[in-house]
């Protein structure tokens, strides 16, 4: 066993997931030829990533769909146990499940639901209690503080199965973190909600993070969770880990190039542009062009000589640009 520094809240090292998938033909003689001659394919679902995390910090997990990240979460919870490496959290390795461990940890699985569909949430929240050992008093202050964030009033007595979605996962949300973890596995928590409804699950992380100091990662199709909550951003594709470090480097690595926006005062059209890189965009008195990172200067100098420019910024392209170019034509994590 490789001996790893213990200041990291989460220490991943080579981690690996193999699933054994038996296959059958279709009908009913695939389903004999499979009985008698069982064939097992194995998927390489995780390939060996490494990665730390610090106390309190927010990451953002991405990757193109089948990427391996929910495979990843749940090995950190201790779902699923790994067929290599080794994973530790607080310290705790997640496949043990110990008493310690599971009091100080929570994956929250939007498509998943925990809480029971015939009885209030309220009642969920006093099962969970029991089942945390919860006392009265840190019950009672959690409550207070997750109905004020998450504006709870009102739902918790309802039937969860007349709860809309979004007040339904606001109170998955409550039913997850109500025994305080220090640690926030976070699987897709905005998956089909409105767009205030995101931002309410966002603030409510931010917030729990803030007050807390809890790690939490998180995956998203909705690159607005990423930005709003991760400064750093691990993305796995195929099973590997592809980049890890911050949202700005991840826009400089990604891509080939910047974002030109341009107004003007007189018409200009595309045509007239192209000679100054790719356009994105063009609507006679404003544009966007893509540029090589290398010609950005080269090019601007000459827009603004040639053209009658009246305003000019470079920026990064879009979080989703870089990742829509990171995996090709495939739906990025992005997922627009
Ligand atoms: N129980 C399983 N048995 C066999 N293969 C599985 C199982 N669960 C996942 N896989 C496969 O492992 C790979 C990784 O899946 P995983 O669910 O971890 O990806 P993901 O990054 O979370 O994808 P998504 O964004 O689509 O949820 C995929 O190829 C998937 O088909």
């Amino acid at each position: 066993m490789t001996s790893m520094p213990t200041s990291a809240a989460v220490q991943v090292q080579g981690l690996r997931k193999q699933y054994a998938v038996h296959e059958k033909e279709p009908g009913f003689a695939g389903s004999l030829r499979a009985f008698v001659n069982r064939k097992t394919r194995h998927v390489e679902a995780v390939k060996g990533v490494s990665f730390d995390l610090a106390e309190g910090e927010v990451v953002g997990f991405l990757g193109p769909n089948g990427a391996g990240k929910t495979t990843t979460l749940k090995m950190l919870s201790g779902l699923l146990h790994p067929s290599g490496g080794e994973a530790r959290v607080l310290g705790f390795e997640p496949r043990r499940r110990e008493t310690g461990f599971l009091k100080q940890i929570t994956l929250v699985m939007g498509q998943k639901q925990q809480l029971l569909w015939d009885l209030p949430a309220l009642d969920s929240f006093l099962v969970n209690q029991a089942i945390y050992e919860i006392p009265d008093e840190q019950y009672r202050a959690t409550m207070r503080e997750f109905t004020e964030v998450l504006g709870l009033e009102g739902i918790l007595k309802k039937q969860v199965r007349k709860l809309s979605l979004g007040e339904r996962m606001k109170c998955e949300l409550a039913a997850a973190l109500l025994h305080r973890p220090k640690i926030l596995f976070l699987d897709e928590p905005t998956i089909g909600l409105d767009v205030n409804m995101q931002e309410a699950v966002r603030e409510f992380v931010r917030e729990y993070n803030a007050r807390h100091g809890a790690t939490v990662m998180l995956t998203s199709h909705y690159m607005a969770d990423v930005t709003a909550l991760a400064r750093r951003i691990l993305v796995i594709d195929q099973g590997q880990l592809v980049f890890d470090g911050d949202l700005a480097q991840l826009a400089e690595q990604g891509s080939g190039g910047k974002t030109v926006r341009l107004q003007f005062r007189q018409p200009v059209t595309s045509a007239q542009l192209a000679a100054y890189g790719t356009v994105v965009q063009s609507d006679a008195l404003s544009a966007e062009l893509r540029v090589p990172r290398a010609e950005v200067s080269g090019r601007a100098a000459r827009l603004l000589a040639e053209l009658d420019v009246a305003d000019l910024t470079v920026e990064d392209p879009p979080i989703e640009a870089v990742m829509a170019e990171l995996f090709g034509r495939q739906e990025a994590a992005s997922g627009a």
